[in-house]
């Protein structure tokens, strides 16, 4: 096996609401006017990740797990299809729906209504097709206005909101001290024009990459290393959620925890060289992986240092050289936009 191809195996084990009333009968709205030149040229910002929706098999069983060992907290749901947890004042960081294991949606949180139409018009400059979310669904979802939007290279639905209810009881940890939801790497075959069009289109800037393996983005200006990651794999895919922690003994605590309890450790503890979190790997009840990592890298808005190319080797991964079981991302489909 030739000597990229080898490391790539080693590295990665990744095979990779105001709706006006004429609004309100397009579901699907291909914008054919032209766009609002006022926004043009204005990047859209992005508040933070708002929400990872993950497809489930079993919806009791990882509603469980996600409350009684991940430490998130349950917010309710509808009937059998979907549960909300929460991990911050928002209604919602992560949701279950039932379905194949996988990704089921993105929730990107905007920093403001305008920044929805700025990235929707932006798509819809670049050929992608925005649909409206009905006023019925982001109810449910407890979001207001809401816009989605298909991936062609990812497969990912990508969800667009400013506003989401906010919970008068503020999040109180049980298990660990979870910050926040992190970030989400997704596998695709479509690497190199995923990473143009994320770069590009989304605004989304690389913080690092390693090689042309994994490439690590900032929702822009959220300062998080990165907020979402891509990695060259055969196929599409949700290779892990993260979720960050804030001390050290939360992954201790959480080592020992899944070990007493049966839950598939994949990798670690170990620390990542691209953003210099601790982390540590597990298997969900479907056999998803999922990340606690504590410490990341911060960028400023401006004067942000340039991104680095680490090299497509083990080290680039792990400083303290944790072994990888083979499992590490290799369950979740990317669910398409119906
Ligand atoms: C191995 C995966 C893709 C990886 C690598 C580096 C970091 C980091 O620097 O934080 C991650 O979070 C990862 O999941
Ligand atoms: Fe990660």
């Amino acid at each position: 096996m030739n000597f990229i191809l080898y490391i790539r195996s080693i590295i990665l084990h990744f095979p990779a609401w105001r709706v006006t009333p004429d609004q309100r009968h397009h579901r699907l709205k291909e914008f054919v006017m032209r766009p609002d030149d006022s926004r043009e040229g204005q990047e859209p910002r992005y508040a933070r990740l708002g929400y990872v929706a993950i497809n489930v098999s079993d919806l009791d069983r990882s509603a469980d797990f996600y409350e009684q060992l991940w430490g998130l907290q349950p917010n309710g749901g509808i009937d059998d299809q979907l549960r909300f947890f929460r991990c911050s004042a928002n209604h919602h960081d992560f949701i279950l729906a039932k379905g194949e294991p996988g990704l089921k949606r993105i929730g990107w949180q905007m920093e403001s209504e305008a920044d929805i139409d700025r990235i929707a018009d932006r798509l819809r400059r670049h050929g992608h097709a925005t649909i409206e979310v009905d006023p019925a669904e982001t109810a449910l979802l407890r979001q207001g206005r809401s816009v989605r939007f298909a991936d062609p290279y990812t497969g990912a639905t990508h969800e667009y909101f400013a506003s989401i209810e906010q919970e008068k009881d503020a999040w109180s940890p049980t298990l660990a001290n979870i910050q926040r939801i992190g970030h989400l790497v997704l596998k695709t075959p479509r690497f190199h024009e995923a990473v143009n069009f994320y770069n590009n289109v989304l605004n989304f800037p690389t913080s690092d990459r390693i090689g042309d393996v994994v490439n690590f983005m900032r929702c822009f200006p959220n300062p998080l290393h990165h907020s979402i990651g891509l990695s060259n794999s055969e196929s599409n895919g949700l290779h892990h959620v993260n979720f960050m922690v804030s001390e050290i003994d939360d992954i201790g605590r959480a080592l020992w925890r899944f070990r007493k309890n049966d839950v598939p450790i994949v990798r670690g503890p170990g620390r990542h060289p691209p953003s210099g979190s601790v982390f540590l790997y597990v298997l969900d009840p479907n056999g998803i992986t999922i990340e606690y990592s504590y410490g990341m890298e911060e960028f400023p808005e401006g004067n942000a240092r340039d991104h680095r190319v680490l090299p497509a080797v083990p080290e680039s991964i792990d400083y303290w050289g944790a072994p990888t079981d083979k499992r590490l991302g290799k369950i979740g489909i990317v669910e398409s936009l119906v």
